[in-house]
């Protein structure tokens, strides 16, 4: 296979000499049941940025743990700048120069950027943090490659982006050279996705490395030299740049077969109101009652003129069946408090009511056998006991419905073969519906969510995020789901990060900034960019376009 041909902007004097950053050479990874890895080969070149791309379950996570000392390859060799190496550990990793960003970032909230940056490698003075070192370092770091952020921000208080830059400065405070990311523009909107692309030329122009994953290919052929593409374990393609001419082809290099093109859509809206939500408005330090005699409108007011800070400022909106209402927004602006409301996780003021009845007083265990389903944010938190079962996974917040339920007992038989359907329909990738729900790659395990979720024809349908880290391939077949449920008369409420997906899918979008709707908008009218400027209010909402 060749080698990449463009190599950052390293001089060509340290190009003749340099040995490739990271050879992966017959690498072997089994686990019960499945080849994870097999015989995979991959040159990364020194002061480029390679990514990784192949369908859910292809083995792009299993790969980036062994190369981070993670897990233990079964066979195959690792070399780093040329020589062999054997990782225990992360440590070890991090010893010659890997660092990994992970997609979860793992900072702490409460501690300011300085602090999370040193956490755990703190430079000392008299047994105390030497603050004055750890400074000047940071900046140094931070301006040579041009990560902007204040150093003594709380964690808190950062968007998303600016995280991202906490835990990349993390990793290049270790003296990492070689950067693995994995999804790293999954939570970002297309500004911050342009502003990290730019800090990684910065860091090839110094001569780093870096190492991605992505299952966005347009994002991939922005700013990747290199492309290595994974299929079913093994490495069916490693291309320069420009010997790739659309995402197309490196979609059908991922999935061995050619792509069907998606299909156009009519509206299916009726005028049947499935969800209402009214004045539902969260305030930031706890639920007070409205006192009595007192509207919600009157109280909201209130807060407002007493200065309290509101998570949910007066949401309104109706959903109605055959909708899809999608809300953008950058993350923490109250999208997460708008889904605990309608579940009834976390207390609201306000109306929610469900076809004629007002579900706003009732337990999330009584809106869910309502017919709400409900795809989580986080998949491993809310969404999936990582120790149990496939099938056991499948009746997880469905227990009194069927297929699980049989007088008292879980049907097991009729659960596992729901579960079994679900595997069919959805394309998890599985050795069979026994298997833990930890040992699917996580696009599997989102497919799995999803699947549950849609099961049982529910009435209105909560997705967060439905598509996130799966696979092209399945991202539209997740959508082809959607779709046809909302044909059927399904009712959505839609919130992705991926405004392609909300642009796609929704019948009409809604702007969330800071607690509030600033801003309805039509999908046919709006490209990504402008909605991302209303996502960061560099466009002013308010007004209905
Ligand atoms: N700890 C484990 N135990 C058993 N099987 C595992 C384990 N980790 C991964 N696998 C299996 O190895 C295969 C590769 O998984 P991996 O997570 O590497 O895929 P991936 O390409 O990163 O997928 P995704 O895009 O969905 O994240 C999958 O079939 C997965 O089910």
């Amino acid at each position: 296979m060749p080698p990449p041909s463009r190599r950052g902007e390293m001089s060509a004097d340290t190009l003749a000499t340099a040995k490739p950053a990271v050879e992966l050479e017959g690498i072997t990874k089994r686990f019960p049941g499945v080849v994870a890895n097999h015989d995979i080969r991959i040159t990364v070149e020194p002061g480029t940025v390679h990514a990784i791309v192949g369908e859910n379950g292809a083995g792009k996570s299993t790969l980036m743990k062994i190369l981070y000392g993670m897990q233990k390859p079964d066979e195959g060799t690792i070399k780093v700048n040329g020589t062999e190496v054997a990782f225990r550990t992360p440590s070890d990793a991090i010893a010659v120069g890997i660092g990994m960003v992970h997609q979860h970032f793992m900072l702490a909230d409460n501690l300011t950027v300085l602090e999370n940056i040193v956490l755990g490698a703190e430079p000392k003075k008299g047994g105390m943090l030497d603050t004055a070192t750890a400074r000047k370092r940071i900046t140094e770091l931070a301006e040579s490659h041009g990560l902007r952020v204040d150093p003594d921000k709380l964690v808190e208080d950062l968007g998303v982006g600016d995280r991202q830059r906490v835990e990349i400065l993390k990793v290049l405070y270790r003296g990492a050279r070689i950067l693995i990311l994995d999804e790293p523009t999954a939570v970002l909107v297309p500004q911050e996705v342009e502003e990290l692309f730019q800090n990684l030329r910065e860091l090839k122009a110094e001569g780093l490395t870096v190492i991605f994953i992505s299952h966005k290919l347009d994002e991939v052929l922005d700013i990747a030299d290199a492309i290595t593409v994974i299929r079913r374990g093994t490495t069916v393609a490693s291309l320069a740049r420009n010997e790739v001419t659309s995402a197309r082809q490196l979609a059908e290099l991922m999935v061995g077969s050619e792509l069907p093109t998606p299909e156009t859509r009519e509206s299916t809206v009726t005028d049947r109101v499935a969800l209402q939500v009214a004045h539902l408005t969260m305030e930031a330090d706890g639920y007070r009652p409205v006192p009595k005699g007192t509207s919600v409108e009157t109280y909201v007011e209130k807060l407002r003129a007493d200065g309290k800070r509101l998570l949910l400022d007066d949401v309104s909106f109706e959903i109605h069946e055959g909708e899809i209402l999608g809300i953008a927004g950058v993350e923490g602006n109250g999208q997460s408090e708008l889904i605990e409301a309608i579940m009834g996780i976390r207390a609201a003021h306000g109306g929610i009511a469900l076809g004629e009845q007002d579900i706003s007083t009732w337990s999330t265990l009584k809106r869910r056998e309502s017919g709400i389903g409900y795809i989580p944010e986080d998949r491993h938190r809310q969404g999936l006991l990582l120790e149990a079962s496939l099938w056991e996974n499948r009746v997880l917040g469905h227990q009194t419905r069927k297929p699980a339920r049989n007088g008292i007992w879980v049907d097991r038989r009729a659960a596992k073969a729901d579960t079994e359907r679900i595997v069919k329909d959805y394309d998890v990738r599985t050795p069979g519906v026994d298997t833990l729900a930890l040992a699917l790659s996580g696009g599997n395990q989102q497919k799995l969510i999803v699947g549950r979720e849609m099961s049982g024809a529910p009435k209105f349908l909560i997705a967060a995020h439905p598509t996130r880290g799966v696979d092209v391939g399945a991202q539209a077949a997740i959508w082809d789901h959607l779709r046809n449920a909302r044909a059927a008369g399904l009712a959505v409420l839609l919130i992705s990060a991926d405004l392609d997906e909300l642009i796609g899918l929704s019948d009409t979008i809604q702007v969330i900034y800071r607690g509030r709707l600033v801003a309805a908008l039509d999908p046919s009218d709006i490209t990504p960019e402008r909605l991302g400027g209303y996502m960061t209010g560099a466009i002013a909402g308010t007004e209905e376009t």
